[in-house]
């Protein structure tokens, strides 16, 4: 099970993050989100990550002049498009900037189903996503609503590997471990307030995560 922690604006917080075993770290450009960093927090921030974890910039329906310039300005490794980008838009804003990139579907209970997710999912595989984040979806925000959706609507034989995210934290993130899914991403349960982690939180997280990987882990797997 990988693990990306997203959301960070402070330096202490992603040292930790990347001291307890995160496989990624995630930054919001995204100025309504209380979590929103700009170039130079971004600049920081990113070069305190050490080599093996990943920055991933989450972006909301950003434009390309603008997303131009944030490749140019921060050194991130993947895109995480969050907003109502089109697998056509997706592709050809991250060849533009020629970076890999994941998609967040943001799952509606009341129309969704798993048939719908994996042929939403399918055509972002067309277009070259590298994965697909699911996460709940809320009518007033794109994300980090702390929301979760009904796990049941993940589909089991999707083309690319799925993310779970949406109100995550310690306590529950054992119940995803017989979910089809590759990681899971957090930010508001690793959180004392909007932007500023908590360390037990992360080491909590961390702990059920791996504990779970473990105890599930078959001989393949522990080579
Ligand atoms: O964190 C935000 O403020 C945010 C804003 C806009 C889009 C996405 C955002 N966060 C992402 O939402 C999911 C779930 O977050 P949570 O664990 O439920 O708080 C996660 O991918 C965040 O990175």
């Amino acid at each position: 099970m990988h693990v990306k922690f997203c959301g960070f604006t402070q330096l202490s917080d992603i040292q930790t993050a990347a001291q307890l075993g995160a496989d990624a770290v995630g930054l919001v450009f995204y100025p309504p989100s209380p979590r929103a960093v700009t170039i130079e927090q971004a600049q920081t921030l990113s070069a305190a990550v050490p080599a093996f974890v990943s920055v991933v910039a989450l972006v909301v329906n950003m434009p390309k002049e603008e997303l131009v310039k944030l490749a140019n300005d921060v050194p991130f490794d993947i895109l995480q498009f969050h907003g109502d980008e089109t697998p056509e838009q997706c592709e050809q804003l991250a060849s533009r900037v020629n970076k890999r990139w994941i998609k967040a579907l943001r799952i509606n209970v009341e129309q969704d189903t798993p048939d719908s997710v994996r042929a939403q999912v399918a055509q972002f595989a067309d277009a070259g996503a590298s994965s697909i984040l699911l996460d709940a979806y809320h009518q007033a925000a794109y994300g980090g609503t702390g929301q979760r959706f009904d796990w049941s609507l993940i589909p089991h034989d999707s083309a690319l590997p799925i993310v779970l995210a949406g109100g995550l934290d310690a306590q529950n993130v054992a119940e995803t471990s017989n979910l089809p899914i590759y990681g899971v991403d957090v930010s508001g349960g690793i959180e004392v307030d909007k932007g500023k982690k908590d360390a037990a939180k992360m080491r909590a997280f961390m702990k059920a995560v791996k504990r779970d990987r473990w105890q599930n882990a078959t001989v393949t797997d522990a080579i």
